[in-house]
């Protein structure tokens, strides 16, 4: 695959994002043509030829106002089994935010492994590897796809910008709930790798049932320290919310929240919250409009299109091109 430019694609709503990529590669976005009919049916087809060419098809599976995450999968597998009808040699899809790995276990009796099933139909739409970054859980994702998959992490962006506002004093990385001790504890070791001085950890507890949450016993101490939370997505902010809360009592001097997926589906009770410093996001997902917030620097969305940019200039030799770009 190497030195061959790949032609890049990006449905609808993802455009934004995949021409921040395409920027970065120095390579044009090829044009799809979209057509909604009037019972809901839909269908997109390219308007470059494909057959025989490396396509890359950039789709961000997250909900927004108007258009399901199913909507958005059901239409993203017919283009890409459009594509390989019309002959692509390799067809790879780019999911910043991939749908449904938080659905990746059976929490209940004859629960569905929607992680699982969701592999089955990128597989049998002939899709031939799959790029996403931060998914829920790694190891259930890596199990779930028979076809590659790149797993991209944003920790080394996040930890860079916590270099930005802070030096010396003392930090606890804090994981809100049991589930992402792994992942705080990759985002603690790069940023003390790159501070070069100790940095401590802690965990929330916290439990999940009917999707209602309970616990919030902090673990490790937080007293005096900035707490840094960080996890893979912002839902309702429930989640975050609670462990700010539980770090707040526990004595910390300020708090701040990280995700690399900010969904926001309820209201924006974390952005609103008076317990936290700074919330900050990807751009995986499109931010929400906070007027007020952005403008006295409360939340702040980290751009992750350069590094999707670089790992995609790795695979095609695209170096060169690359670095003339950015
Ligand atoms: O903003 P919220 O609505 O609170 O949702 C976000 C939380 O949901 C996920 O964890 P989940 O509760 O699924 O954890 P688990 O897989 O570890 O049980 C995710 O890791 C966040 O912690």
């Amino acid at each position: 695959m190497a030195d061959e430019a790949p032609l890049l694609l990006a449905l609808h709503e993802s455009h934004a994002f995949a021409t921040r990529v395409a920027r970065h590669l120095a390579l044009p976005l090829g044009a799809l043509a979209e057509h909604r009919y009037e019972d809901g049916e839909y269908k997109c087809r390219p308007l470059d030829p494909v057959s025989g060419r490396n396509v890359v098809v950039f789709s961000g599976l997250y909900p927004e106002p108007g258009l399901s995450v199913h909507d958005k999968l059901c239409r993203m597998l017919f283009l890409c089994a459009a594509i390989k009808d019309a002959g692509a040699r390799h067809l790879q899809v780019v999911c910043p935010y991939l749908c449904y790995t938080r659905k990746e276990r059976r929490t209940q009796a004859q629960d569905p492994v929607i992680t699982r099933y969701i592999a089955t139909m990128m597989e049998a739409s002939r899709i031939d590897s799959l790029m996403t970054m931060d998914v829920h859980d790694q190891a259930a994702f890596d199990n779930a796809f028979r076809i590659p998959t790149q797993h991209l992490e944003s920790a080394p962006i996040f930890a860079e910008q916590v270099i930005r506002w802070r030096q010396g004093e003392s930090i606890v990385v804090t994981s809100p709930d049991l589930g992402g001790i792994k992942r705080a504890e990759r985002f603690r070791q790069i940023l003390e790798g790159r501070i070069g001085h100790w940095i401590g950890h802690a965990c929330v507890e916290k439990y999940r049932r009917d999707e209602a949450l309970s616990g919030g016993m902090l673990i490790g101490k937080v007293e005096g320290c900035t707490v840094i939370l960080f996890d893979d997505l912002i839902s309702t902010g429930t989640t975050l919310l609670r462990a700010a809360e539980a770090c707040h009592a526990g004595g910390a001097r300020e708090i701040y929240a990280m995700a690399t997926h900010g969904l926001f589906t309820a209201s924006n009770i974390l952005l609103e919250s008076p317990l936290l410093k700074k919330v900050v996001i990807s751009d995986s997902v499109p931010p929400p409009t906070l007027e007020s917030s952005l403008k006295t620097g409360h939340f702040e969305v980290l751009d992750i299109s350069e590094s999707i940019a670089l790992a995609l200039a790795t695979q095609y030799g695209l170096g060169g091109q690359r670095d003339a770009a950015i």
